[in-house]
């Protein structure tokens, strides 16, 4: 597990470290660009091993502790003999205690230090080409939208990276101009090749756009105290009580998985009812049934329309099948309430949603499950739609509720438009969680997973070969399958997206990225769930130097 944090708390871990602990901020910044300055001449290193000869280095700095970091890296650069210079952007004698220190000891060593005009002058000449640029204009004090001669700087640097004048953009700590917390672009941000992060992962490099534009991501331990040694007035901040630590799972995640004890039977790993599919849709019922019983789950029973009976039947012969007809509902529903009540009780998990459709019928039918289940209950899709439709039943959510919405279905349910919960995704979620007491799956590329207690989980595995039909059924049967083998409801919904994704990059390592089905999404869950056999294609991003599970 690997901790995220949002700008203000990692301000607050600064302020900790420098003056409750007594570590002066200067030897956090100098350990902050040396690990700058490394993954720098890693990159301007030839085959060979040495630096290759006249490998230039601009760093473009902003006046606060991000800019400072960037002079500093620059003069280890230039001291270790690579031509680094610096470029400063706005007004330097406003610059912080740090950075006016940082400034003086760059040119105390006489090195080249340009003005943005001299730089934009060199630039319109053609004169600015660089193997790599250091973009250290702003970091996690970036608090407004990006303007003037900020935005233009920031377009003139993606602009060179464009035409091939800058071969990398290292962008020191997040990449300018993306929100520490939310990963939005504030007007304009920087596009880099790698980002060098010190302390811990920031939220805005893992929700996107911030995470495209981060490149490669390396987390620095510059020395500071665990987070969990902070007291919780100075963890939580003046304000933010209400924002715990976020998280995101890697491949050592998977050992939360029970084992799978030999002295056992079907019944030992979770009865799942998929309560799914409609007359003309019952591939949503078969992927959410497969992707449980790939998941391990005992026992998997489907409770679907009549017209869906063979096809299921003939694909997934190891389900049982409870069917119904339309009018048996409508007509019957005493009945029906019985037949319902019945499956209740015999399900340990109950998935209810997937392909059902949005006929008449599907409103008593949500009614029903949602007043009788006295187990989890994973809702998705039609499911979702009914509720924003009928929001009476919303009454009926409980604490063992997890929904599963995409970004339509959650506008659906919340009246906000998709690009207001596109931009806050965790606050969209964690209130929803909150308001409502439940589990809440908000799906993105970067799905973020919020509990009723308040945790964050956002999710950093996956590959876009799964935006395709089908993905968010597998993803049903994937969380009830392991609410089956006795996971919590956070814990299921945490991993369940974790392994939904890892299995994604294993099957489209297979199919490549176009050809990938959410069938083969479903084939790859016992691979994905196998920490030992699979690797992990988002480790190669997700590179931490440090990280706490080797901590
Ligand atoms: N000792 C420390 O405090 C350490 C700080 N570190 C670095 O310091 C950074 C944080 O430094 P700061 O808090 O000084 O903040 P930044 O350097 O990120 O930038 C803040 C400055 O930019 C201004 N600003 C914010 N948004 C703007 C906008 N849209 N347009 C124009 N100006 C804007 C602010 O008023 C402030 O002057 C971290 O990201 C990290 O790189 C690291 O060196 C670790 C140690
Ligand atoms: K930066």
């Amino acid at each position: 597990m690997r901790t995220l944090v949002t700008g203000k708390q990692m301000k607050a871990v600064d302020a900790h470290a420098i003056t409750t602990i007594g570590i002066p901020s200067m030897v956090l910044m100098e350990r902050a660009a040396f690990a700058v300055a490394r993954e720098v001449k890693g990159i301007l290193k030839e085959e060979a091993g040495r630096l290759a000869p006249g490998a230039s280095v601009w760093s473009v700095c902003g006046t606060g502790n991000n800019g400072a970091d960037g002079i500093a890296a620059a003069r280890m650069l230039f001291l270790e003999g690579v031509s680094a210079g610096v470029v400063l952007i706005g007004q330097p004698e406003k610059g912080t205690e740090e950075f006016l220190q940082q400034l003086k000891i760059a040119r105390n060593l006489g090195m080249e230090i340009l003005s943005r005009e001299q730089w934009e002058e060199l630039c319109s000449q053609g004169g600015m080409r660089c193997r790599v640029l250091i973009d250290a204009i702003f970091g996690v004090g970036l608090s407004r939208q990006v303007q003037g001669a900020y935005a233009e700087c920031i377009r003139r640097i993606n602009g060179l990276r464009q035409e091939g004048a800058v071969e990398c953009v290292a962008a020191v700590d997040i990449p300018s101009g993306v929100h520490s917390d939310t990963g939005q672009v504030m007007g304009e941000a920087v596009s880099a090749d790698l980002t060098v992060t010190f302390g811990w992962e920031k939220r805005g490099t893992v929700l996107y756009p911030g995470r495209s534009l981060a490149g490669r991501v390396v987390v620095e331990n510059i020395g500071f105290p665990p987070l969990d040694s902070l007291k919780p007035e100075v963890r939580d901040g003046e304000d933010e009580e209400e924002i715990p630590y976020a998280c995101t799972y890697g491949p050592g995640d998977l050992e939360r998985i029970p084992e799978r004890a030999a002295y056992s039977n079907k019944g030992t790993f979770g009865k799942v009812l998929i309560v799914a599919g409609s007359e003309n849709m019952c591939g949503a019922a078969y992927l959410s049934a497969l992707a449980a019983y790939r998941t391990g789950a005992g026992l998997v029973k489907l409770l679907t329309v009549e017209e869906n009976r063979l096809i299921l039947q003939s694909r997934l012969p190891e389900a049982i099948l409870v069917t119904y007809t339309a009018g048996q509902l409508m007509e019957g529903r005493e009945e029906f309430r019985k037949l319902i009540d019945e499956q209740c009780r015999w399900a340990d998990v109950v998935v209810l949603g997937p392909g059902l459709g949005c006929g008449a019928y599907v409103e008593y039918l949500v009614e029903d499950i949602l007043t009788m289940a006295c187990s989890p209950v994973v809702v998705d899709a039609d499911g979702l739609n009914t509720i924003a439709a009928h929001p009476y039943l919303t009454s009926y959510y409980t604490e063992n509720i997890i929904i599963t919405p995409h970004l339509g279905e959650m506008a659906r349910l919340t009246g906000q438009s998709i690009p207001q919960i596109r931009e806050n995704l965790v606050e969209t979620a964690a209130e929803y969680a909150a308001h409502y007491g439940l589990t809440c799956v908000l799906k993105d590329a970067a799905t973020v997973v919020a509990s009723r207690e308040g945790g964050i989980y956002m999710n950093t595995s996956g590959t876009s070969a799964m935006a395709k039909a089908g993905s968010g059924d597998v993803l049903t049967g994937i969380i009830a399958g392991l609410l089956g083998l006795g996971m919590d409801e956070t814990e299921s919904a945490r991993l369940g997206v974790y392994i939904h994704g890892r299995a994604g990059e294993l099957a489209a390592e297979k199919t490549g990225c176009h050809g990938m089905l959410a069938s083969d999404l479903a084939e790859a869950i016992g691979s994905a769930m196998d920490g030992k056999k699979a690797g992990n294609a988002a480790e190669s991003v997700w590179q931490s130097r440090d990280s706490e599970e080797k901590r």
